[in-house]
C-alpha cells in the first residue's frame, strides 16, 4: 500500500466569496463540503495535523466564506461554508447556493470533493442534493462518514451500508473517519494525494 502523504506545511491563504478572489496560481484544489456542525473543521485540522488551522465552533454556521489553505506549497484544501442549518439566517442560506455552485461548477483547478456526512445519521436531503449535483456534473467526490467514534464499532457496517445505499454507490467507496481517534486519516490522505497527483 502506498504510504500517506506527509504534511510539511499548511497555511491559510485567502477567503473568497466570488471567483475573482480565488487564488490565481493554478494549483490543484480539493474541496471539503458538509452540513454545518458536521465536523468539517475538525476533519480538516485532523487531516492536516494542525490543531487550530481551521476554527472549530460550537455555534453552527460560522464559516460563510470559501477558505483556501495552501498545503506543502503544492495544492489547496478548500473549506466550503457549511449548509443546511436551520439557525443560519435566511439571507446567509440564500447566498450559499450561488457561491458554492459557482466554485464547484466553474473551477478548473478542482480535482475532487470530500463530502462529509455524520456517521450517526442517514444522509440528509441537503446532503443528497449536493451529492447528486456533484455526480450529475461528474465532479470526482468521496463521501466520508465522520464522528465514527460516536457509533459503536459493531454498527459501523450498518452505518456505511445505509449511507452507500442512499448515495447510490458501492460500500467500499465510502470512508469512515473520526477526528477524535484519527481513524480514516491515512485513507483520506491517500485519496487526496491521488486527486492532486494522479
Ligand atoms: N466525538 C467527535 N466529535 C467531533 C468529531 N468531529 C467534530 N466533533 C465535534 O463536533 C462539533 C462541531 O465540529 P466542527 O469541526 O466545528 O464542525 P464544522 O462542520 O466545521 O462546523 P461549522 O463551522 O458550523 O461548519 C465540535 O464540538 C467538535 O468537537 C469527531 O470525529 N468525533
Amino acid at each position: 500500500m502506498p504510504s500517506a502523504m506527509v504534511i510539511k506545511s499548511a497555511e491559510f491563504k485567502t477567503a473568497a466569496v466570488r471567483s475573482g478572489q480565488y487564488p490565481d496560481d493554478h494549483l490543484p484544489e480539493v474541496a471539503f463540503a458538509g452540513r454545518s456542525n458536521v465536523g468539517k473543521s475538525s476533519l480538516i485540522n485532523c487531516l492536516l495535523q494542525r490543531r487550530k488551522l481551521v476554527r472549530t465552533s460550537r455555534t453552527p454556521g460560522q464559516t460563510q466564506t470559501i477558505n483556501f489553505f495552501l498545503i506543502n506549497g503544492l495544492f489547496y484544501c478548500v473549506d466550503l461554508p457549511g449548509y443546511g442549518f436551520a439557525r443560519v439566517p435566511m439571507a446567509v442560506r440564500a447566498q450559499w447556493g450561488p457561491m458554492v455552485e459557482s466554485y464547484l461548477g466553474g473551477r478548473p483547478n478542482l480535482r475532487g470533493v470530500v463530502q462529509i456526512l455524520d456517521a450517526r445519521h442517514p444522509p440528509s436531503p441537503d446532503d443528497l442534493k449536493l451529492w447528486n449535483w456533484l455526480i450529475d456534473r461528474k465532479i470526482p467526490a468521496v463521501p466520508v462518514l465522520t464522528k465514527a467514534d460516536k457509533v459503536p464499532r459493531t454498527k459501523w457496517d450498518a452505518a456505511a451500508s445505509r449511507a452507500s445505499l442512499s448515495l447510490g454507490i458501492p460500500r467500499d467507496r465510502l470512508l469512515l473517519f473520526s477526528s477524535e481517534t484519527r481513524h480514516g486519516r491515512d485513507a483520506l490522505l491517500l485519496q487526496v494525494a491521488a486527486w492532486i497527483d494522479p
